[in-house]
């Protein structure tokens, strides 16, 4: 499918020409070109707020991992987050963040439990957002302004996809999207009111790092990164400093990929075990008899296949980042994928959804939710949350040199929260769910994170 869209932007990734969008949806198709030609298919197109917030800066651009062009500076960025706080052996020492927030979680929603059905979505939101906080900033930041990032974040991921409800490019349209931005340059202003001074008091002083953690600010504070860039000239081999406005992108960054991405991949997951009872029995069966998921951490999880299972079927289904983005230069778009631009460059935008239900790849009811197919002799033993160097069945994590480095992060607290909602709650429809053949409403919504149209409302039932 070929359309076409016009944008204007600072850099060389997004000229004032047209640009035309190249949709894929084959998986073969994405492997070739995110897996096997990675070094062409690793830029993103700019989204229209970054063009918009430099503008309102003076054409300066501060840069996140997500937004930076693949080179020099990216690396910087995505080797500290990866080697700094991402990776598995420091992942190990969440276990007390995880253990206190299911512990607020879990009593939040006994309150509620016994009261007719429970809307869980705002509670698993703020649960994940106090994990990812404190791995962000440390312990002791106080819970209103806990409260207050984690409201800012969630406003600025609900204007950061427009709905556009006029007809497009009317006055009305680009009225609409003018406020949007305005709206979203607001947010991002208090995003800044909000870090910075933290971010101030750490560099500071700084606690000694607490059980083997070091917040990612720490982090930022220390890093390093090639002085040239876009926007300015600088000697070879000079370095700087992250400046303000890239450390207010980045923690932005953070908190909300790794909150709304699995707060929503959790609900997803919880929905089908509610229409699903004899797959919540299953996976009950597995959790009780597993010991304590949390305190056992990583090693314990590791020892539970079908819990395992149920998360990668939730991704396969409802991958929550709907689709991947490469803007490609011509010549590689036409070597790789035979298609032609003629204003040279090509965006593509790998549909995750489809790849994921694709019907050549997945034989068994690719539209149902079976967690079965992820165990030994299904055919999607063996398949992981990233694809794999020679195939590629699902991508919900994307693909390539820019795949999601959150991906540990997202399966841990994933099954962390799910395996205890399943020890301590049974999970059933609410009583006015026979429009939906007795189960909840699957139907999905593409927002900033591809969630349920109605949130999930449930009947819990403590266990004893
Ligand atoms: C269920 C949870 C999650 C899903 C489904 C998800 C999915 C994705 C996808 C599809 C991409 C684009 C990959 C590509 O372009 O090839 C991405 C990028 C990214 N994700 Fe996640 N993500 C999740 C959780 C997280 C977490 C927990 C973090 C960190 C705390 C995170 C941080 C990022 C960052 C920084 C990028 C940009 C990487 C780059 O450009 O180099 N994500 N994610």
């Amino acid at each position: 499918v070929l359309f076409r869209r016009r944008r204007r932007s600072h850099t060389s990734r997004a000229p004032a020409a047209a640009v035309a969008i190249h949709k894929i949806m084959d998986p073969a198709v994405a492997h070739r070109a995110l897996v096997e030609n990675a070094d062409d298919f690793s830029n993103r197109p700019v989204p229209p707020f970054i063009t918009f917030l430099a503008d309102s800066n003076g054409g300066r651009r501060g840069e996140s991992l997500a937004t930076a062009p693949y080179g020099p500076l990216w690396r910087a960025f995505r080797c500290n987050l990866t080697s700094e706080t991402l990776h598995p052996s420091r992942l190990a020492y969440l276990a007390p963040l995880q253990r206190e927030a299911i512990t607020d979680l879990v009593a939040s929603l006994r309150l509620s439990a016994g009261e007719g059905a429970v809307s869980v979505r705002d509670d698993l939101y703020a649960a994940v957002f106090s994990v990812v906080a404190r791995l962000c900033f440390g312990d002791g930041v106080d819970e209103r302004h806990v409260r207050a990032m984690r409201y800012v974040i969630r406003d600025f991921q609900k204007y950061a996809v427009g709905e556009v409800r006029a007809s497009p490019g009317s006055v009305r349209a680009k009225l609409a999207e003018w406020r949007r931005l305005r709206r979203l340059l607001a947010l991002h202003r208090r995003m800044g009111e909000l870090f910075l001074p933290l971010i101030a008091a750490r560099r500071e002083s700084r606690p000694p790092p607490c059980d083997g953690r070091r917040p990612y600010v720490d982090s930022l504070i220390d890093l390093r990164v090639p002085a040239a860039d876009g926007n300015h000239q600088a000697k070879e081999g000079e370095q700087r400093g992250v400046r303000e406005d890239e450390m207010v992108n980045l923690v932005s960054e953070f908190l909300g990929a790794g909150t709304g991405t699995v707060a929503a991949c959790l609900e997803w997951a919880l929905a089908h075990l509610v229409n699903s009872q004899e797959v919540q029995k299953k996976l009950r069966g597995e959790v009780d008899g597993g010991g304590d998921a949390v305190s056992g951490g990583r090693s314990l999880i590791r020892g539970m296949p079908y819990l395992n299972a149920v998360v990668l079927e939730t991704l396969r289904l409802h991958p929550q980042v709907s689709f991947v983005q490469r803007h490609v230069h011509g010549d590689a778009a036409a070597a790789v994928l035979g298609a032609t631009a003629s204003g040279g460059d090509l965006f593509v935008k790998f549909t995750v959804g489809d790849i994921g239900r694709d019907k050549k790849t997945w034989k068994e009811a690719p539209d149902e939710f079976r967690p079965e197919r992820f165990l030994p002799g299904g055919e999607g033993e063996n398949v992981g949350p990233l694809p794999g160097p020679k195939e590629m069945k699902m991508m919900p994590f994307g693909a390539g040199h820019r795949f999601c480095p959150g991906v540990g992060l997202a399966m841990m607290n994933t099954k962390c929260f799910l395996a205890a909602l399943v020890r301590e709650f049974e999970w059933t429809p609410p009583t006015d769910s026979e429009d939906f053949g007795g189960g909840v409403d699957l139907t999905e919504l593409d927002t900033f994170v591809k969630l349920i149209k109605t949130p999930l409302s449930a009947r819990l039932t403590q266990r004893t």
